[in-house]
């Protein structure tokens, strides 16, 4: 199993973001999170990459429990914050070196891997640049391009599209798609849309309570389409 978690919560004070949810998820799958705003989806994705620590439950990935193996699996998670953290001054080439460093590549490595990941995420053209002049699709680029660098078989996007346009969401929703080959990948949203055109299974998460976990297929064939489904599970 690429990902599982039991019975996991996150209580803030005296209240309940996450409550008590448990799934798995094999390897390949593409599977869409979704849930209206502020459901819980960036707290469960934060216990997943061993940013914040569970109130109770667990999670593991790749067989790996998280808050027993942060930095090991650090190192074989792929993640992008919900705000995608970038360095603005810095360039697209540097900043990806300097992630290279982080993951302990050696220079050749790291010049090697800097033109494989912008060849992958479409920067091509845009690689001499400062991240602060590159359009909000382009820095989202950036980065996935941080979250792929060292090649993870597990890939976390927290609402890889948001704030993006429809043309510049259609463009990213295709490069996780072209990216899921041999990766398990889990990406939140709250749009249907979303996860319509790239998921297989869908989780969909409602006061912090897991509501629905089913194949897009199941959630298409609703009574009323994939807009009812949302709608009567998330009331
Ligand atoms: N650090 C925190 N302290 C207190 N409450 C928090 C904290 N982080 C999140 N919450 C609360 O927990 C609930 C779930 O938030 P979370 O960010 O996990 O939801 P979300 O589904 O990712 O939402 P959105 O789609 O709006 O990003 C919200 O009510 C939020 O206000």
């Amino acid at each position: 199993m690429s990902i599982e978690v039991a019975n996991l919560s996150k209580i803030y004070g005296s209240q309940i973001a996450v409550n008590s949810i448990s799934f798995q998820a094999s390897e390949g799958q593409i599977i869409g999170f979704l849930g209206p705003n502020g459901a819980g989806k960036s707290s469960t994705i934060k216990m997943l990459v061993g940013l914040i620590q569970p109130s109770q439950g667990e999670a593991k990935v790749l067989g790996l429990s998280v808050a027993d193996h942060t930095l090991e699996l650090k190192r074989k998670i792929g993640y992008l914050a919900e705000n995608n953290p970038l360095y603005p001054d810095m360039y697209v080439q540097e900043f990806l070196d300097f992630i290279g460093k982080i993951h302990g590549f050696s220079a050749a490595q790291r010049k090697k891997r800097i033109e494989e990941v912008i060849l992958l995420v479409g920067l091509e053209k845009e690689k001499k640049k400062k991240i602060a002049e590159l359009s909000k699709g382009y820095q989202q680029r950036v980065g996935i391009a941080q979250a792929i660098f060292h090649n993870p078989s597990v890939l976390i996007l927290d609402e890889p599209t948001s704030g993006l346009d429809p043309n510049q969401m259609a463009e990213i929703r295709s490069l996780i798609q072209s990216l899921s080959s041999g990766k398990t990948i889990l990406f939140s949203s709250h749009l249907l849309t979303e996860v319509e055109s790239i998921c297989d299974r869908i989780l969909l998460i409602s006061h912090g309570n897991l509501v629905a976990d089913c194949s897009l297929q199941e959630a298409q064939n609703y009574t009323g389409g994939l807009a009812a489904f949302f709608k009567d599970k998330t009331a």
